[in-house]
């Protein structure tokens, strides 16, 4: 089994996200190498619209990683207040740009924009994000090119883990086109990382319990902090949480998830911790996305792992 797998006596086993996304960006910055010897150096654009704190910080999160496998970043800044009509040209202008090969619109966008059609705006082949309908279109027919990258990880992780996709019946609770859609899609589909059996709960389901008790896999994406606890669980299963949530001031200000940490791991298998879980390879996969859009366009056939 992955050393990203830390085992513990009467608990469940922890599942880390961050060895397994450090994996996924040695692996990228191979293939970026393999890139530069063909002449292409993969670019990634950020697009930056909100005055949200915890954007900024995501996007210089995004940036870091970037430098640290090889891949160049641009970063694209507007005021919140300037018309729609900039961001949209910005977006043709990357659209255009042969030296970027991805591009990221960090999302939420600020209230006065379009968010939708800003996303249809991005060229399909650089939709790193994988948020574009074409691409959501390819995904759900089965014939995927970009797979957001949340989704991406969480399968990636379920792997690491040693879960076994196929058959196994998967609970997603939360039907978000970020997470929720798009995962349930992805485990799904038919494949070895894949052809499961996967139910998606929400806010109006009835006895989110009965679902997620009888589950193999609970992956909770619903932003509701603690929403599932170790009494809706069972021994046996796998459970990732994708929640992301700030409680607290000043020194007491922490991250906690969509599940209740403490009562989940003394039922379950294995868990994913926050932080240090899902987030970390939402960013991973953000790269490999990268690497495979400039691959793509330069034409230089890569062997994917
Ligand atoms: N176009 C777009 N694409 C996105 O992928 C996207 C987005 N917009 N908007 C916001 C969400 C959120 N998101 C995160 C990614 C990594 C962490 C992450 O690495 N979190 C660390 C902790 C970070 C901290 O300390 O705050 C962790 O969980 O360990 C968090 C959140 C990507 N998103």
């Amino acid at each position: 089994m992955s050393e990203a797998i830390k085992r513990r006596a009467d608990r469940a086993d922890v599942i880390d996200g961050e060895a397994v996304a450090a994996q996924v960006r040695e692996t990228v910055a191979e293939t970026v190498e393999r890139l530069q010897s063909a002449g292409v150096t993969p670019g990634l654009a950020t697009v930056l619209m909100s005055d949200d704190p915890a954007s900024e910080t995501y996007v210089r999160m995004k940036q870091r990683d970037c430098a640290d496998v090889g891949i160049e970043s641009r970063h694209v800044e507007l005021d919140t207040d300037a018309p729609q009509s900039e961001l949209f040209e910005t977006i043709e202008e990357l659209n255009d740009d042969p030296a970027i090969d991805g591009i990221l619109i960090q999302r939420p966008l600020t209230d006065s924009v379009d968010e939708p059609a800003a996303l249809r705006r991005v060229d399909p082949a650089k939709d790193v994000d994988g948020f574009h309908p074409e691409n959501v279109g390819r995904l759900v027919t089965g014939d995927p090119r970009f797979v957001p990258c949340t989704p991406l990880g969480i399968q990636r992780l379920l792997v690491e883990a040693g879960v076994e996709l196929p058959g196994a019946d998967v609970v997603v609770v939360g039907r978000s086109e970020l997470v929720g859609k798009p995962l349930a899609n992805l485990l799904l589909n038919r494949g070895d990382d894949a052809d499961a059996t996967v139910t998606v709960c929400h806010s109006k389901t009835d006895d989110l319990a009965a679902h997620t008790a009888r589950a193999d896999v609970v992956v909770v994406a619903a932003g509701v902090p603690e929403l599932v606890t170790g009494e809706m669980l069972s021994s046996g299963s796998t459970v990732i949480d994708v929640g992301i949530n700030a409680v607290g001031e000043g020194d007491d200000r922490k991250l906690i998830g969509d599940v209740d940490y403490e009562s989940a791991s003394q039922v379950v298998d294995a868990i994913t911790p926050v932080p240090g879980g899902v987030g970390p390879m939402t960013r991973a996969m953000l790269l490999k996305n990268t690497v495979q859009a400039a691959a793509r366009q330069a034409d230089v056939e890569l062997e994917t792992e």
